[in-house]
């Protein structure tokens, strides 16, 4: 039997919803055998983060290691990855085990407004894993960190889209979820032509892991072997249904619901 196998290089949220949690639910929804390199364990919930404990560069490499040397990574992803040294040793990883198909979430803060990234390491992201990316997936906010341009009309996010590909990676999805309007329209670059991927803006304040969850989903059609655009393509349907069908736990930004595309299948 061919499974297919994908790795998730991330944080823990104990509280279910974002972070390697929602990266392992959504490989696993997807057909897909997840694994996982922990670089930081939070304490958190849908309204607060009350802790972040790093872990050892050397702890992330040895679980890299560990997974890819026995059982073989299709695909891989990044998400919270908070210092320099953490991410120094993923990116010497990435190279030296070929990771090939590598999505780049740069994530940057929670939706409860938590710093998961340090300052000193906003530039170590655009030198060290930027250019080894085959999909970058920033939300706006990270758009204008990582290129300096607010992201504010159309024409900006092209030019973003652009600055993003010219720091080396192979494509990027401009996330637009932090826009206002009737649909949520998120912009897709591979350094030749600009997609759009839109779908109807769904009401609601239970938003909790929707960057995690569609990287996640990304990573996951990327390691079944699907070509890049129709793998953005299935993330974003992905997502959609998980934020349209909330399971609403906890008082703030409850959790997306991992499972809801089950539902939207078997209406066809
Ligand atoms: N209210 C919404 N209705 C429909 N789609 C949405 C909504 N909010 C976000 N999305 C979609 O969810 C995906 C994730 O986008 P978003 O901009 O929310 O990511 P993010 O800010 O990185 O999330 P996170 O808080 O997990 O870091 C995108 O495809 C976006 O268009
Ligand atoms: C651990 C972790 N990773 C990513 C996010 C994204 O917001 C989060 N809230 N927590």
């Amino acid at each position: 039997m061919n499974i297919a196998k994908a790795l998730t290089i991330a944080g823990s949220d104990s509280g279910g919803g974002a972070g390697i949690q929602a990266d392992l639910k959504t490989f696993q929804e997807l057909g897909v055998f997840g694994m996982s390199a922990l670089t930081a364990v939070t304490a958190q919930n849908t309204k607060e983060v009350t802790g972040i404990y790093e872990l050892p560069p050397e702890a992330v490499a040895k679980q890299i290691d560990a997974v890819v040397t026995d059982i073989g990574v299709d695909a891989a992803k990044t998400g919270m990855i908070s210092s320099v040294p953490i991410m120094e040793i993923i990116a010497a990883k990435v190279k030296e085990h070929r990771i090939h198909h590598l999505v780049i979430d740069p994530v940057m803060i929670s939706k409860s407004g938590a710093a998961l990234l340090k300052e000193e390491a906003r530039h170590a992201l655009k030198r060290l894993l930027i250019p080894l990316a085959e999909v970058v997936t920033p939300n706006l906010p990270e758009t204008e960190v990582l290129t300096g341009i607010t992201p504010d009309t159309e024409e900006k996010r092209k030019e973003a889209a652009r600055r993003i590909v010219e720091m080396g990676a192979r494509s990027v999805v401009i996330k637009g979820g932090h826009l206002r309007g009737e649909k949520a329209v998120d912009l897709f670059f591979d350094g030749k032509s600009f997609e759009h991927l839109t779908a109807p803006r769904i009401e609601t304040r239970h938003t909790h892991g929707t960057g995690c969850t569609f990287s996640a989903a990304l990573t996951a059609e990327l390691a079944k072997g699907r070509p890049l655009f129709d793998a953005v393509r299935k993330a974003k349907e992905y997502i959609t249904a998980a934020i349209r069908h909330p399971l609403e736990l906890g008082g703030g930004h409850g959790p997306v619901n991992h499972w809801a595309h089950r539902r939207e299948e078997a209406k066809g």
